[in-house]
């Protein structure tokens, strides 16, 4: 199978448990602990009574009200006295049960609620290198899937063990109590039972976690297809990706038809076992019948014990199975938590007060990966209110240096600072709240036209909306949508023209009314008239503020107050376009090259 898909971390996780990560996991419902486990363990332990009592009481209508020794006259009275007694337990077990699993769902739902929110806010917070290392479909697996995985875990399985145990030790106690030589021939098989329910259990986990991380797999595939849905049918390659996605499919299909098989040849085995203990129950009980020592009520009362032990058995090993899996998803999640932002507040970092816009770069080196430097020593003197255009062929490190102005990398040397501060010395937050950008790919989120643009500043109002969008003409082609301003966009704005995406950023960018603006080739790919409407409104939105733009278009770049030309990481020429045509050297060229396209 291609390897595409297979991110190291989704493979199958095989390990011990472990001990801390479960505690951890478990202070997830200390929250709630005082207020609803109390409530728990005592619906636990009424079930847990009026249930064992049943059998005994059984017993007890056999052996004194229908077929009583002395005097040999059967009680109706005790009978139906008996009868009301059983039937008051079975009600009082089933309330209690109902309540139970009521109780035990509303701190399952909280925990899951708290980790989810938990692993969101977290990875919102996580700097750029974290996601250029993962696919994203995998970051999304984690969110949905393991999150899942934990739900049966809290929901059922953490407080099922404990009745378990508790109905175990009991029927243990109550056998022995009854008669000890039967409770010990019985018990001896249990043992057995659990070493066989655990052992084939083991490799049942192992197949069930096959299934699912061919699943995460085909998830993965999933996204990157339908996210690159357009350069599939461009390439007309929608056969290739269905062969692709078939291999995938049919090997979850196979791993899960394997773990299917494997879950049903386990029940036999199970019952097979449980039909051993039936079998010494009845030949021994026969036996001790016969001498007198035990009653039939006692042997029935023993039947109806046996029969409720094996559940607990069974589902205990399921349960350890269970935990062992919920603990892989959540070392995974946990994984992901303990990732810190590698751009974060120093300890003690100041508020960047509002800022005029001087911005300079000293010396700066930066390397995404060690020993490559993408930027080679960068110096830059950036007075408030001027517009820089960053220009270079394609790798030369001008989308490289506005990612640094931004904080979303550190650079490895050198001193960026923004009016004086070292910007890795003040909030990200205070810095970045400061800048506003324009980034290639204009993000457009699912919501209204009006919900985009406010997304610049949230407490704008709808007029200021409007006003932005006006000023950088975006207005009029808004008005001409169904709903004007309350045109629901889908998601990414797919049904908005690349002009238009272009505009609404703008206005965005406008209304958030940052002092630097960053625009990363903002105005590539538009026909001329929709390129002369933007180079209006990027007259408007750049005015007062310090500006760097990355764009390949001349139009763009011939008003910017200095060009700075870079190759290979590093500054080869600076100087407005007149100074740079007049110097012939790769400005020149970069333009000659334009205008023969042209
Ligand atoms: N996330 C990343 N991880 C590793 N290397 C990167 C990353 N982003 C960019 N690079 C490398 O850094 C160098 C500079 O890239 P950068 O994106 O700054 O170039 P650019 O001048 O903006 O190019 P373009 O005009 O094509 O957008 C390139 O060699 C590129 O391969």
């Amino acid at each position: 199978m291609n390897e595409r898909f297979i991110y190291k971390d989704d493979e199958v996780i095989d390990q011990p448990f472990n001990w801390s990560q479960f505690k951890r996991l478990f202070a997830y419902m200390k929250p709630y602990a005082k207020q609803i486990i109390p409530l728990i363990v005592l619906m636990m332990i009424l079930g847990t009574i009026t249930k064992l009592t049943v059998p005994y009481l059984i017993s007890l209508a056999i052996d004194k009200a229908i077929a009583p020794k002395a005097p040999a006259v059967p009680s109706l009275n005790l009978l139906f006295l008996i009868t009301g007694a059983v039937l008051v337990l079975y009600l009082i077990q089933w309330a209690s049960n109902a309540y139970r699993i009521k109780f035990t769902n509303i701190i399952g739902q909280r925990v899951i609620y708290d980790l989810r929110a938990d692993l969101f806010k977290h990875i919102q917070k996580l700097s750029f290198n974290f996601f250029d290392k993962r696919p994203a479909g995998s970051v999304m697996v984690r969110i949905t899937n393991d999150i899942n995985s934990l739900q049966d875990l809290f929901t059922n399985g953490a407080v099922n063990v404990l009745i378990d145990c508790v109905q175990l030790v009991g029927i243990i106690v109550i056998l022995l109590l009854i008669n000890w030589k039967l409770g010990l021939a019985v018990i001896l098989t249990v043992p057995l039972m659990f070493v066989i329910s655990t052992k084939l259990r083991v490799k049942i986990r192992r197949a069930w976690q096959d299934v699912r991380a061919k699943n995460s797999r085909i998830n993965s595939h999933l996204n990157e297809s339908i996210q690159g849905i357009r350069v599939t049918q461009a390439y007309t390659q929608e056969q290739e990706n269905m062969r692709f996605f078939d291999r995938m499919n049919m090997s979850s299909k196979k791993s899960w038809d394997k773990a299917s098989a494997m879950n049903q040849g386990f029940g036999p085995m199970i019952d097979i076992t449980g039909g051993l203990g039936s079998l010494i129950l009845f030949w021994y009980g026969a036996y001790l019948i016969q001498s007198g020592e035990i009653t039939i009520g006692i042997l029935v009362a023993f039947a109806n014990y046996v029969g409720n032990f094996w559940d607990p058995i069974n589902r205990l090993g399921q349960m350890y199975n269970q935990l062992l899996v919920a603990m892989a998803s959540s070392e995974r999640i946990f994984e992901f938590m303990d990732e810190e932002p590698s751009i974060a507040d120093k300890p003690g970092a100041k508020t960047l007060p509002k800022i005029k816009g001087d911005i300079k770069l000293e010396n700066v080196v930066f390397e995404y990966e060690k020993g490559r430097p993408a930027l080679k020593g960068i110096s830059l003197d950036v007075h408030a209110g001027q517009s820089i255009a960053l220009v270079g062929h394609t790798g030369s490190g001008k989308s490289t240096i506005i990612n640094l102005l931004s904080r979303f990398y550190d650079i490895t040397s050198g001193r960026l600072t923004v009016d004086g501060y070292n910007i890795q010395d003040v909030k990200v937050e205070s810095l970045r709240s400061q800048i506003g950008i324009v980034l290639q790919d204009t993000f457009i989120f699912s919501g209204t036209i009006r919900d985009n643009i406010r997304f610049g500043r949230l407490d704008a109002t709808d007029e200021e909306v409007e006003q932005a969008a006006k000023a950088v003409d975006a207005h009029e082609f808004i008005m001409k949508l169904p709903g004007g301003y309350e045109t629901e966009v889908e998601e990414r704005g797919s049904a908005l023209s690349m002009g238009q995406r272009q505009l609404l950023s703008f206005a965005r960018a406008l209304l958030a009314d940052p002092r630097i603006l960053i625009l990363d080739e903002a105005t590539a790919s538009i026909d001329t008239e929709t390129e002369l409407k933007i180079q209006e409104a990027l007259k408007v939105l750049l005015k007062g503020r310090t500006s760097f733009m990355v764009a390949h278009r001349l139009s763009t770049i011939r008003h910017a107050d200095n060009i700075i030309v870079l190759d290979h990481g590093e500054i080869k020429e600076t100087g407005n376009h007149n100074q740079l045509m007049q110097k012939q050297g790769i400005y020149h060229g970069l333009i000659e090259a334009q205008f023969k396209f042209l």
